[in-house]
């Protein structure tokens, strides 16, 4: 039986990262894309930060200008960025909480405790044509918030499972693996496409792609950082084949069962 696919949406922002901490053009982001899609990426994904601290106005432009993929831009939900987004029109906005001071996105998106600001918001950029997703964490109510903003789609934060997992936490790991295994059943059984990421490396990202709800995975700072060491197209030919194995293996036991 053939594993149904799971896509990848690479995310460049950290080769920004590196770039800024120069200043100059190198590395560009635009050929960090290219490279992913060489390799096999589904997809890129930025996050034009309000500090522009890694992607620019102008990454933005010519990443929309020039892939051949989808582009997903990650943005705070504020009146700026939704005109953006707007003049912008990537294939689609995942609308992510942000804090100046915070090192890497903390959490997710409130969504149940900003429906009101949020709902218009999530309508103009579908009316766009814009395919509208919420960062969000694995939790029944933010689930349920999405639904009642009208977001077709869902991104599940696993940073707080990533980091269990890194840490050796065993016991929290599980449990907030199974909050996230509950949550993609519940957001798909409530008719929202499923995405997941923050924090993936290949052992991670091979168990979420065993998760037959989740349809896509954003990951970026593992693939940065292992492009240091062996490329960005290695690292990516890598994080594929763990996830096809992931997918191969749910296939294998629903299959058996
Ligand atoms: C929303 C998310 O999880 C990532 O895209 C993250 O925003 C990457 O950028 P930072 O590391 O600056 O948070
Ligand atoms: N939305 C998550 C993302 O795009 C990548 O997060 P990370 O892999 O850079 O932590």
């Amino acid at each position: 039986m053939t594993a149904p696919k799971i896509r990848l949406g690479v995310n460049v922002d950290h080769v920004a990262t590196v770039r800024n901490a120069r200043g100059g053009r190198h590395p560009d982001p635009l050929r960090a894309a290219e490279i992913a899609v060489a390799a096999g990426a589904d997809g890129i994904t930025a996050h034009l930060r309000e500090d522009r601290r890694h992607i620019r106005d102008d990454d933005m432009a010519r990443l929309k200008a020039q892939l051949t993929v989808p582009l997903n831009m990650e943005m705070a939900a504020t009146p700026e960025m939704v005109e953006i987004a707007l003049r912008l029109k990537p294939h689609a906005a995942c609308l992510v909480p942000e804090r100046r001071e915070e090192r890497t996105t903390e959490g997710g998106l409130d969504a149940a405790g900003q429906l009101d600001d949020l709902a218009p918001r999530v309508r103009t950029l579908g009316a766009a044509g814009i395919r509208v997703s919420l960062f969000v964490a694995p939790d029944p109510l933010q689930l349920d918030a999405a639904v009642a903003a009208g977001a077709p789609v869902v991104e599940l934060h696993t940073g707080t499972w990533c980091e269990a997992v890194a840490a050796g936490e065993r016991l929290h790991a599980q449990a907030e693996f199974e909050r996230i295994v509950r949550a993609a059943r519940e957001a798909k059984a409530r008719g929202l496409e499923v995405h997941a990421g923050h924090g993936l490396d290949p052992v991670t990202a091979e168990a979420i792609s065993a998760l037959p709800e989740v349809v896509e995975l954003n990951i970026g700072h593992w693939l940065v950082a292992e492009a240091v060491f062996d490329g960005l197209g290695a690292a990516i030919r890598r994080m594929r084949a763990a996830m096809q194995r992931g997918r191969e293996a749910a296939s294998r036991e629903a299959a058996g069962r």
